[in-house]
């Protein structure tokens, strides 16, 4: 017989505090904006910024656990991840302590690959997917003025392409980073 409690669709989702998921390409400015609302909210104790599990090494530019591959896929067969998905030759996933805190009712903000939103929003009962964009030629020169050691050929990073199936919220990043920022805190905190 089916075990129906196996189906995915038919568990109970993961809730009541919501989940944030920040996407869009290399260089749009999901790192800067999360960076700056994190600041802002830091005394906000119903705020949980993720901090990814990544196989790359940590830096200025991430606040990431530092993993090697092999403790990736160790602590992945432990369940220890929420999540995981590859990109640019790397693992990354979100841990599953973040399913404490949407139990808490507390709201979860990560940065993620397009490519798991359909999974999270089976999982979770509130997701709220913010898709971070900018123009072709500014992703391009946002990347090269970056110059992270670790990114690899920019011309990769600049030509992968994933859907964003349905974002609920776009912040075009073309202005103050400070000003999409605010518009970021605006959705985190549901306003
Ligand atoms: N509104 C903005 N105005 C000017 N520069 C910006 C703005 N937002 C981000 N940047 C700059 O663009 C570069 C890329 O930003 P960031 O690292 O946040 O992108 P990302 O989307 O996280 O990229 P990746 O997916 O590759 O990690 C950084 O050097 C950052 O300082
Ligand atoms: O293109 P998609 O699949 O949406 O995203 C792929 C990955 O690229 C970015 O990572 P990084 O921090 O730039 O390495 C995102 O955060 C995600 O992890």
């Amino acid at each position: 017989m089916t075990d129906l409690a196996a189906i995915p669709e038919l568990q109970a989702k993961i809730g009541p505090g919501r989940l944030v998921l920040v996407v869009g390409p290399s260089g749009a400015g999901k790192d800067t904006l999360l960076g700056l609302a994190q600041a802002a909210l830091a005394d906000d104790h119903d705020v949980v910024f993720v901090r990814r599990v990544v196989t790359r090494e940590a830096s200025a530019h991430e606040n990431n656990v530092q993993v090697t591959p092999d403790a990736f896929r160790a602590a992945r067969e432990d369940g220890a991840f929420a999540i995981d998905w590859e990109a640019h030759g790397l693992c990354y996933a979100l841990p599953r302590s973040i399913d404490d805190d949407i139990r808490a009712g507390r709201n979860v903000v990560a940065n993620i690959s397009r490519t798991v939103i359909p999974a999270l929003r089976t999982a979770y009962a509130d997701v709220v997917v913010v898709s971070i964009t900018a123009p072709p030629e500014v992703l391009a020169a946002r990347l090269a003025s970056r110059a992270r050691a670790s990114d690899g050929p920019l011309s990769d990073r600049l030509k992968r392409s994933v859907e964003t199936s349905g974002a609920d919220v776009t912040i075009n990043n073309v202005s103050k980073a400070d000003a999409h920022a605010a518009e970021l805190i605006g959705i985190i905190k549901g306003r």
